[in-house]
């Protein structure tokens, strides 16, 4: 059995601000692109499909030399159905003891994919994002949607903010 659970409540509670996770992801994305010398293997997610379901299950496991960690995600992820009680994505984190292969914690791994995801856009629209942009436009309205909108919101100066509910944020 592993020695920490962490459910979506506590995961959220470290995680405060997505924001907090642009250093290490910014490092890790680093590493991942200088290849071999970066020590990162990732392979590519390998994706099960649910048909009867209209489901699927991916399986997301990595190895940082430089952190020393290894990990997998487990994510599901369904045809949106109106009205469900589940989300749609739904994900866990297991996290090993590299050194001898043991289970050391199970994540929540929603927020983390709602966070990680988002500020992974973040980072990319830091070094893309034209000077003069001015408006945010969020395709979706669901959990992504909302998650990008915290971080862009939080590092980030847009006069508008506009969804494709229809909704106009203005911010300034
Ligand atoms: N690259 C990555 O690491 C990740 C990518 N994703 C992807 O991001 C997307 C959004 O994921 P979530 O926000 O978690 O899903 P969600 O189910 O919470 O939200 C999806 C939103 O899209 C809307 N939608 C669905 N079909 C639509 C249509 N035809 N026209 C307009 N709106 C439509 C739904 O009403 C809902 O508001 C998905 O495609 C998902 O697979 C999600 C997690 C991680
Ligand atoms: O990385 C992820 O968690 C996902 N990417 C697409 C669906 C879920």
């Amino acid at each position: 059995m592993p020695r920490v659970i962490l459910k979506q409540d506590e995961v959220e509670k470290y995680l405060h601000r997505a924001s907090l996770l642009l250093p290490a992801l910014e490092a890790a994305l680093g590493n991942f692109s200088a290849g071999a010398a970066g020590g990162v293997v990732q392979p590519v997610r390998a994706v099960v499909p649910v048909r009867p379901h209209g489901g699927y299950l991916g399986v997301m496991p990595a190895y940082s030399a430089a952190d020393d960690a290894l990990t997998t995600k487990l994510v599901t992820f369904y045809e949106h159905k109106k009205d469900s009680s589940v989300p749609s994505h739904q994900a866990t984190v297991l996290l090993f003891d590299p050194t001898n292969g043991s289970l050391k914690a199970v994540l929540d791994g929603s927020v983390i994919t709602a966070k990680r995801t988002a500020a992974v856009s973040a980072i990319a629209t830091k070094l893309l994002m034209p000077a003069f942009a001015e408006v945010l436009c969020i395709l979706g309205a669901g959990v992504q949607a909302y998650s990008h909108y915290e971080i862009f919101m939080e590092l980030f100066t847009f006069k508008e903010v506009m969804d494709t509910t229809g909704h106009i944020h203005f911010c300034l």
